[in-house]
């Protein structure tokens, strides 16, 4: 059935309302097996995204001008003023005739009732927009920063209190924009260089990460799965903060290395190339199903070095109790808020209190990734988070309770990279401070 840009957007975000649906799963699904074509397939992703990213100031502005308050608004009312209202305020190229006449069009199929009521508040909100009223940024702040740039007040609030006014709105103003799209050299079969010439020459523009070696910004968009350099295993896709994962706990060649929650790979098959396919790595997740993912991306890369194993990073790991491993990876299950510019649905599920039950996850997986570390050997605890309660908190409580771990400043070991870590020595990356995604990680070493 042939369908309209405007359509898919409205039954994709309805899917992510009514079924938590993620959005890069519903958007693949539509461009692979819907009708658009050309520019409508950007136009889709592009209300889609938006529309999830702005939501908490389009709410905003629907409360200033609708007569009734979003909370009360039928769904699908509530979803196509969003559409509309994003295309008016964000979408320069999109005449104000014509997004509201889109707009009223749809609503006569999906709110027939309410489709005067949706062309009224978005004609106001065109005649008012020089006047859109927020909170007052010095007396209320969280809330100030929650309307203005589209978050929920509780992550604002954290963020003010851990960054300060002027930073916690230049992360908020970050968070709202399109993240990067990275991909890592497979350096078992490439130099970085050599795959920058080789997208070159399928018309792809490239520029190389500054802080990971491994690492290539791709600035042409692209469906990178179709290109014959993926396919060939030359690259794969990870934000460059990710790959700093690999090259901070730097294995060695012929090293046995343990992956607790691996999947879907990246972090495993970066720990490979950086031991030259030479040594052992055990890749562990509790999704049994999503192992197999591990293992495609290895074979595709020419990775022959790791073997999977499902397991419950949060249970005694009798399993590998003879098995002792001399470096281990803990990329915990974490809140995602370092990288809800890619899943911009996330931050309007989270709460504080599942930032609390991921932090009792995160401790369990570390501490019985400890018990299996050799005396002398190496541990990386990583979150896309930057939230304190899944980082450095973790990490404080962990080394109160094991005597026998102390912290490895990556200051010390990474003099290069000095501006990505704090004054512990932990690495954590900001996406306005460094443009990468938001990410922690800390090093420590097993001494008996
Ligand atoms: C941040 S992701 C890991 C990403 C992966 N390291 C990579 O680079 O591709 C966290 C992973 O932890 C897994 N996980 C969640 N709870 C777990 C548990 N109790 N034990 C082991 N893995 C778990 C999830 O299935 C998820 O794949």
């Amino acid at each position: 059935m042939t369908t309209t840009p405007r359509r898919a957007a409205f039954d994709i975000l309805l899917r992510i309302e009514k079924e938590r649906s993620y959005a890069d799963i519903l958007l693949d699904h539509e461009l692979t097996h819907g009708t658009l074509q050309g520019p409508d397939r950007g136009l889709l992703t592009e209300l889609v995204y938006g529309v999830l990213r702005r939501q908490g100031t389009l709410d905003h502005v629907i409360d200033q001008f609708a007569s009734q308050k979003c909370s009360r608004l039928e769904r699908s009312v509530h979803l196509l003023l969003r559409l509309g209202l994003y295309q008016l305020l964000y979408l320069d190229r999109i005449p104000t005739a014509a997004a509201v006449h889109a707009t009223v069009e749809l609503a006569k199929t999906l709110a027939p009732r309410a489709s005067g009521f949706i062309n009224a508040v978005l004609r106001q909100a065109d005649r008012e927009r020089q006047n859109i009223r927020f909170p007052d940024p010095v007396n209320k702040p969280a809330a100030y920063l929650a309307a203005a740039w589209s978050e929920p007040a509780w992550l604002t609030a954290r963020w003010l209190d851990q960054l300060g006014r002027e930073e916690a709105e230049a992360l908020a103003r970050a968070m709202v924009e399109p993240a990067p799209f990275t991909i890592r050299a497979n350096t078992l079969r490439t130099s970085r260089d050599e795959l920058q010439a080789r997208l070159a020459g399928e018309g792809i523009t490239a520029t190389p990460c500054r802080y990971s070696p491994d690492g290539v910004r791709v600035d042409t968009p692209t469906a990178i799965g179709r290109l014959a350099s993926f396919r060939e295993g030359l690259c794969t896709v990870q934000d460059e903060s990710s790959q700093l994962a690999a090259i901070f706990l730097d294995p060695k060649p012929g090293e046995r290395i343990l992956d607790l929650c691996a999947a879907p790979g990246g972090k495993s098959t970066h720990l490979a190339q950086r031991m030259g396919n030479s040594g052992t790595i055990l890749a562990c997740d509790i999704g049994a199903r999503k192992l197999r993912l591990i293992e495609e991306t290895a074979h595709r890369l020419g990775i022959t070095i790791i073997t999977t194993r499902p397991v419950d990073g949060t249970k005694p790991l009798t399993d590998l109790q003879g098995e002792r491993f001399d470096r281990i990876l803990v990329d915990a299950p974490c809140s995602g808020l370092g990288v809800i510019r890619r899943n911009p649905e996330g931050k309007w599920w989270k709460s504080p209190a599942d930032i609390t039950a991921l932090a009792r996850t995160q401790r369990a997986i570390l501490h019985n990734a400890a018990e299996i570390l050799m005396p002398g050997g190496t541990l990386l605890y990583g979150v896309c988070s930057t939230d304190r309660e899944e980082t450095d908190t973790v990490i404080e409580d962990f080394l109160s309770e094991q005597g026998e771990f102390v912290v490895e400043d990556l200051r010390e070991l990474f003099p290069s990279h000095r501006e990505l870590f704090t004054d512990r020595g932990f690495f954590r990356s900001w996406p306005h401070r460094h443009g990468m995604d938001g990410f922690f990680a800390a090093r420590l070493k097993r001494l008996s």
